[in-house]
């Protein structure tokens, strides 16, 4: 059977000494688009941090992308997060350099030396989410939606294993929402795996799909009405 690319078995969720979530069971496989989905301070970023080793597993077993998150060591979270395309809400994009050194920045911090090798990486991953004209714009000059997208590209640059979004469309509009949702659906079916966490229902309505919940302090898969 094929190795899923994240499972967690009976694992517990904490901040600090509080438990957010127990009996955490889940599997993701590659390919997968998932959505997690619960109220506010249901423990959905919680979750997520976890997973990027933000937050240790104290309790259970897990494993994403290879590592165990049991036996994650801190000078191992930059190589998971190599592995790992994450996206925030907030895009978190660097304010005072343009969008190709944005991502150029990246690219030397995760070891690529070679310029021309890092300028073609640096178009393919913005042509794979509808920005290659944006270059040279600095990130206050583009709207919400624009450096969201940029921030995706940002998340692909090392051909991620896994792309854990966090509410990415939570600041934008409903219309900017959907078109950034076109642009994880389209990478998802060019074989990327996404988890996603999301208060957004119209957005499942709109793109069904395997749709994780937290709620009372645990985590299940809950099937979508039709
Ligand atoms: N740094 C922290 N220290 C202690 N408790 C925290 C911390 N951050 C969050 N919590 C608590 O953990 C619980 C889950 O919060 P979390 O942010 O994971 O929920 P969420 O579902 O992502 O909510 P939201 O949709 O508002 O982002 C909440 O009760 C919150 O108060």
């Amino acid at each position: 059977m094929e190795q899923p690319i994240l499972f967690l078995d009976n694992a517990k969720i904490y901040q600090r000494d509080s438990l957010i979530l127990s009996d955490v069971n889940i599997q993701i496989n590659k390919g997968e688009f998932v959505y997690l989905i619960g109220k506010t301070g249901t423990g959905k970023s919680s979750f997520m941090k976890t997973l990027y080793g933000d937050l240790p597993l104290k309790e259970g077993q897990g494993n994403i992308v290879e590592f165990d998150l049991r036996k994650l060591k801190n000078k191992e979270i930059p190589f998971l997060r190599r592995k790992l395309g994450v996206v925030f809400q907030d895009f978190k994009l660097l304010n005072d350099r343009n969008v190709k050194e944005n991502l150029i920045f990246v690219l030397k911090a995760t070891g690529w030396k070679d310029k021309s090798k890092m300028e073609t990486r640096v178009e393919e991953v913005l042509n794979k989410v509808g920005m290659k004209t944006k270059n040279f714009k600095f990130p206050y000059q583009l709207s919400g939606g624009e450096q969201q997208r940029i921030a995706i590209a940002r998340a692909l640059l090392n051909d991620p294993e896994l792309i854990l979004a966090d509410e990415p469309t939570g600041n934008l509009d409903p219309q900017t929402s959907v078109e950034v949702m076109e642009v994880l659906q389209q990478i998802n079916k060019n074989g990327n795996t996404i988890l996603m966490a999301t208060h957004d229902y119209a957005l499942l309505l709109k793109y069904p799909s395997k749709t994780l919940k937290c709620d009372g302090q645990k985590v299940f898969e809950v099937v979508q009405k039709k």
